[in-house]
């Protein structure tokens, strides 16, 4: 659990307290942490561009959030990154499961696996792809600050090595 588990704190020791979520099987562990987690109000969403919208109200009513998603869902959310996100400045941190790369089992996946990254680059979103249980803290840290700063959102990507930590 230590991967999942140094998500969880990050997020919490960010003051993040408003969290949207789009399961992923390798979510499952930080999903656990953060739902029987009273600190946090944790918002499952059926969509990723459902969660963007639901944390751009969280934001404009004054809370810091993430959205907890896979990177299939990006392709969803480009939109409301365009028309919402972008137009109104408004930041949020996505917490990535990349899927489709290393060790992937669903071939359906591997094309955004290749893509996320070139996405969120036209989108304008910094990434980062920490590999330890202890930069993934620290890089969630700065990041939370980073995307207030730039008022947009910052993406945080744990690839399927990284959840190795978990098990
Ligand atoms: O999107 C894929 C379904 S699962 O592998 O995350 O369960």
């Amino acid at each position: 659990m230590k991967g999942s588990l140094a998500i969880y704190r990050a997020l919490k020791d960010s003051g993040i307290k408003f969290i949207c979520s789009v399961p992923c099987a390798n979510l499952k562990n930080l999903l656990k942490l953060v739902d029987e987690d009273e600190y946090f109000l944790h918002v499952p969403a059926t969509r990723e561009e459902e969660a963007f919208g639901i944390c751009a109200g969280a934001h404009m009513a004054g809370k810091k959030t993430a959205i907890l998603m896979q990177n299939s869902g990006l392709g969803n959310s480009i939109n409301a990154i365009a028309s919402l996100y972008k137009i109104y400045q408004i930041p949020t941190l996505l917490i990535i499961s990349h899927r489709g790369e290393l060790k992937e089992k669903i071939p359906a996946q591997i094309p955004m696996g290749r893509w996320v990254t070139k996405l969120l680059d036209v989108c304008e979103i910094p990434y980062y792809k920490p590999k330890t249980p202890e930069k993934a803290y620290k890089i969630i840290k700065y990041a939370s600050e980073y995307m207030e700063k730039i008022s947009y959102p910052v993406a945080v990507l744990f690839d399927a090595l990284y959840w190795e930590w978990d098990y």
